[in-house]
Parts: structure tokens; sequence; C-alpha cells
């Protein structure tokens, strides 16, 4: 290996260049401190890079408290194989307008705008720069690094800390539309045995209904409602083969070494054509997830050493 390369299970890709959110989130990842970090363009070049083994794990931006899902990570996730969530970190996001030296307000007419980020600061952008233009880009530092690169926009919304980074003026602070804006972070690796159980874990998993027939999403929900299991998530994506077709993205509070949610993956497995199990992993938040009695370990135990004595 030539001296500057990286080991693959010494390097994690993120979002980068330096300085984004997605790098925030990493940086709470206490196994990947001191190791090689691989800033990438793009959610599908971090979780290839995973697949093919170039890095251990990829850290992707995946909910948004404003925005909702990020789309791009939800499919990612439905259709590359053998993908794994380990982990689950939460970034408060803010955000200020920054453009090169010597720009005023008045002159800002495109902003430069991670889709993402635009969709938290519209409010705001709409407000002071009626009738602004917006061109994406591929991180909320790609968008400002591109101010120094070329013209085509006048001003970006990126990170606060990005003038640590590039020399660039900050023409207005705190443009974001909710102060207490979040997004969730997930670290992917290839497939792991799954970690022991914390109390505070969550379940992810993308399902689909097997037609379109009345109740079908009812009878989906059913599995998780008769055995106790809260959903703190549910999405839907379309599949992409036809017009009305979808793929529900889930998160389920609880972990599959608990009896309930293992017992509800096995009730939806036989009702569903395609169940991904994307992992369980310990909650960002760390909240401890109350169970009923009637939905214990213990009862699920009971239940099946009572049907095994009627059977033998
Ligand atoms: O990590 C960053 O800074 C990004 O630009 C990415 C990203 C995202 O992909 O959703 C992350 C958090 C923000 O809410 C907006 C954008």
């Amino acid at each position: 290996m030539p001296a500057d390369a990286h080991a693959p299970d010494e390097t994690y890709s993120y979002l980068g260049p330096a300085g984004t959110f997605t790098e925030a989130a990493l940086a709470q990842v206490t196994a990947a401190q001191g190791k090689n970090w691989r800033p990438v363009n793009n959610v599908g070049e971090a979780l290839n890079d995973v697949v093919a083994g170039r890095s251990i794990a990829a850290m992707i931006a995946i909910e948004n408290s404003i925005e909702g899902g990020v789309s791009a990570t939800q499919d990612a996730l439905a259709t590359i194989p053998d993908l794994r969530i380990v982990g689950e970190y939460l970034v408060p996001v803010n955000f200020v307008l920054v453009a090169r030296p010597g720009t005023t307000l008045a002159d800002v007419s495109i902003v430069n705008a991670h889709p993402v980020a635009y969709g938290q600061t519209h409010l705001w952008l709409d407000k002071n720069l009626p009738g602004h233009g917006h061109i994406p880009a591929s991180s909320n530092v790609a968008a400002a690094a591109n101010l120094l690169l070329h013209d085509h926009a006048n001003a970006a919304v990126a990170p606060p800390g990005i003038t640590k980074h590039y020399d660039l003026d900050v023409l207005a602070t705190e443009i974001g539309d909710n102060p207490n804006a979040v997004t969730r972070f997930v670290l992917v690796s290839r497939t792991v045995a799954v970690p022991d159980r914390t109390g505070s874990d969550k379940t992810s998993i993308i399902a689909e209904l097997p037609d379109d027939k009345a109740g079908r999403l009812l009878e989906m929900l059913e599995q998780f409602a008769t055995r106790g299991v809260n959903m703190s998530l549910i999405e839907s994506r379309p599949i992409g083969d036809a017009l009305g077709r979808y793929r529900f993205i889930i998160d389920l509070d609880g972990h599959i070494h608990d009896e309930r949610v293992a017992d509800a993956l096995l009730g939806l497995k036989r009702f569903s054509p395609n169940v991904i199990f994307l992992g369980s992993y310990p909650r960002a938040d760390k909240l401890a997830i109350e169970v009923s009695t009637r939905y214990g370990d213990d009862s699920f135990l009971e239940a099946r050493e009572w049907l095994n004595g009627l059977m033998n």
C-alpha cells in the first residue's frame, strides 16, 4: 500500500468538504476519532464507498426536523443491498448567508444552497431577497466554496463556522426558519452483527404492501399495534416502477432482540413481499422505551411456553 493510502477499515466517508453538518455528526462517533475521514460529494458516493470496501462506514443525513426525510438517503437505503445502520446522531442546524467580500445584500440575486438547507431557509430568503434565484449545491459547504470558484451565484447558505474555512463575508446570521432545527444522521456500514440491546434502541425497516387493495396499509400497521410496538417514523417513497406504488420507511421503538419487535417483524414478513431490515441501533436521544408488561419479553415467552405445552 502506498505510504499515503489509508486502510478501508480506518476510513469513514462523509458528505464534504470539511465543515459540513455531516462532518459534525461524524465528530460524535468515538470509533472514528483519529481515523481517516474521506469527504465525498453525495450520499450515493458515500454508500458506494462502503459497498466497494473503500471505507468501513459512511455518515449520511436521513431526516431534518423541518424538511422531513432526505429522499436521496431513503431511496439509496431501499435499493443498495447489504447495508446496516449502526448508529444515529443528531446535529442542531442553523445557517448564515455568505458572499464574496464586498458584496451587500442588495447585490444578491442568485443564492447557492444545498436543497435541504434551502428548504429550511426559504422563509427568510423570500422575505429578505424576494425574487432571488436558487442554484442547488452538493453540500452546505460546497455552496460557499462555489462562490470562490465561479460567479454563478452571489451568495450562499452555509453553516455558521464557514468563515473559518473560506474567505467570505457574512451578510446575515440565524437565517434558518426554525431556530430549533435538527438533522438526524445515521452511520451506515456493510451488514454486521446486530449490536446488543441498550434499552434505548431503534429498529429501521423498509416494507412494501402486497397489493393495492383496501385496508392494506392498516393491515401492515396492525403488525406493530398488536404487539405494542410504537413507530417513531413512517414515510412513503415512490418505488419508482409505476405511478401509485410506494414503499414505507419505518422506525420502530425497540430492538430486534425484543420479543415484541421480533414477533412484529415475523408478522410483517408474512404480509409484505419485500421487507428490508436496516438495523437495530442505540437511539441518539437516549430515551428509555416504555413497554407495558403485556408486551414485555416475559409475556411473549410465557405465551410460547403455554402453546408448546398444549402441543406436547
Ligand atoms: O452536511 C451538510 O452540511 C449538508 O450539506 C447536508 C445536509 C443534508 O444532506 O441534508 C445536512 C444537514 C442540513 O440539514 C442540510 C443538508
